[in-house]
């Protein structure tokens, strides 16, 4: 049976997201705690990288000019040493990461000297420059560093360092209160009385979020009660930026997140034409904003990387956070959608000259197992089919 009217695109759910998202206020961090964290000011050069122009090899330093004679060392500089002016007709020891001495315009590397009694046998044709990485070659003052809305990755954090930065200035980090409903769960450790379920959401989702630069700052397990979700609902919108909720914004009779939702603020939209995650809720309480996840793992699972990402990057002011990155991969699997994207967990192989996309067997929003080795969502159109070999549009899960 078709699904009822009015269910929204994905898009409009990221629409209705980033109305009115400002990113989060600036705050300085230390630059060891700063990977992942996004620059909220462009950062310039303080000075030229490198420094100063230095050898790229361990050997010999010299006028190219002198080349195809023998050379008497008249100097040995250490990387981390200051050198001398190199006296005419000679060359100096040189390692890599050493200062070149004024007047010196080129090295050679040692493998391709001979060395002599009277000095070191440079064969000729040495060019000017030869293993030589001039000062300012990576950067030079005042350039930009790094642009206001990057995420700061391992290399980045590395090149601020190169350039004398301990701290920098990044987005605060999306405060998240995370609000578990469904009075059949428990936590590990604790005993299941029958008809009782671990809650494997809390777990996912207090791994994922983070990853998405998310703090989280409450966890609630809250009863089955629209007075309980009331109460938690209000608590936490004082408390964060985000309220998540996973379960009960279906249509059961346990599904009171909704109704506590409109009683305190607003209901934005709900209900998406998507597979899994059909009935997630977006809206707010005051600037508090509100994401209510489908209970069933997989729609947490997916929800969360469609839509608590962008809103996690919007909030840290990050551009490149708004749409997961796509391949095309070439479908090992045969499937038929009916009226909604079904949004399929896949493992991609690389197969030389593409990928293949491999579709865990069992698709059904409540296996979170075909979660545990996807490293992508295929996005399959509404009534399609899909057969061995057509080629397909993947979301690459990278955080
Ligand atoms: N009559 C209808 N029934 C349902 C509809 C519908 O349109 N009409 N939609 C189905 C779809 S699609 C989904 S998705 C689910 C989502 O419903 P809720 O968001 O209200 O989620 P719950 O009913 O609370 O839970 C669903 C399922 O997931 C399990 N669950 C919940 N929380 C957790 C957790 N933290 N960890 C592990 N598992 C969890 C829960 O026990 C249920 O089995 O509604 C369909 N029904
Ligand atoms: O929208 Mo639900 O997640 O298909 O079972």
């Amino acid at each position: 049976m078709a699904d009822s009217g009015r269910l929204h695109t994905p898009q409009q759910a990221l629409d209705s997201l980033s109305n009115g998202l400002e990113p989060l206020p600036l705050e300085w961090v230390a630059l060891e705690a700063a990977g992942d964290r996004v620059l909220a000011q462009t950062l310039h050069a303080r000075h030229d990288t490198p420094p100063f122009d230095n050898s790229s090899m361990d050997g010999y330093a010299l006028r190219a000019g002198d080349s195809g004679k023998v050379l008497p060392v008249s100097q040995r500089i250490m990387a981390g040493q200051q050198s001398a002016p190199l006296e005419e007709g000679t060359c100096a020891r040189i390692f890599t990461g050493a200062p070149l001495p004024e007047g010196a315009d080129s090295v050679i590397m040692q493998e391709q000297v001979e060395t002599r009694d009277e000095g070191v046998f440079i064969p000729a044709g040495l060019e000017v420059g030869n293993s030589v990485r001039l000062r300012g070659r990576e950067i030079t003052t005042d350039d930009v560093l790094v642009r206001q809305g990057s995420r700061l990755n391992s290399a980045a954090l590395g090149f601020l360092a190169g350039q004398g930065f301990d701290r920098v200035p990044v987005y605060r980090k999306p405060r998240v209160a995370l609000l578990f409903t469904g009075d059949e769960l428990k936590l590990p450790g604790e005993p299941l009385a029958p008809g009782q379920i671990y809650n494997g959401n809390r777990f996912m989702l207090l791994d994922l979020l983070p990853r998405f630069g998310a703090e989280i700052s409450l966890v609630e397990q809250v009863p089955d009660t629209l007075e309980d979700m009331t109460q938690a609902l209000a608590r936490a919108s004082r408390q964060v930026d985000v309220i998540v909720t996973t379960g009960g914004v279906s249509v059961g009779d346990a599904d009171y997140v909704r109704r506590a939702l409109e009683s305190l603020g607003e209901l934005d939209l709900w209900r998406l034409s998507i597979r899994p995650g059909k009935p997630l809720a977006l809206g707010h309480i005051d600037q508090c904003r509100f994401v209510g996840l489908a209970g069933n793992p997989v729609s947490s699972f997916v929800g969360a990387w469609l839509f608590l990402r962008p809103l996690m990057g919007g909030l840290q002011g990050c551009e490149a956070m708004q749409a997961l990155p796509e391949v095309s991969a070439r479908a090992a699997f045969s499937t038929e959608t009916a009226g909604r994207d079904h949004y399929m967990r896949v493992t991609l192989h690389w197969e030389g000259d593409g990928y293949r996309a491999v579709a865990f067997e069992d698709q059904d929003s409540s296996i979170l197992r075909s979660c545990v080795n996807a490293n992508a969502l295929a996005v399959i159109g509404a009534h399609s089919q899909v057969t061995p070999g057509d080629s397909i549009r993947c979301l690459l899960l990278v955080s």
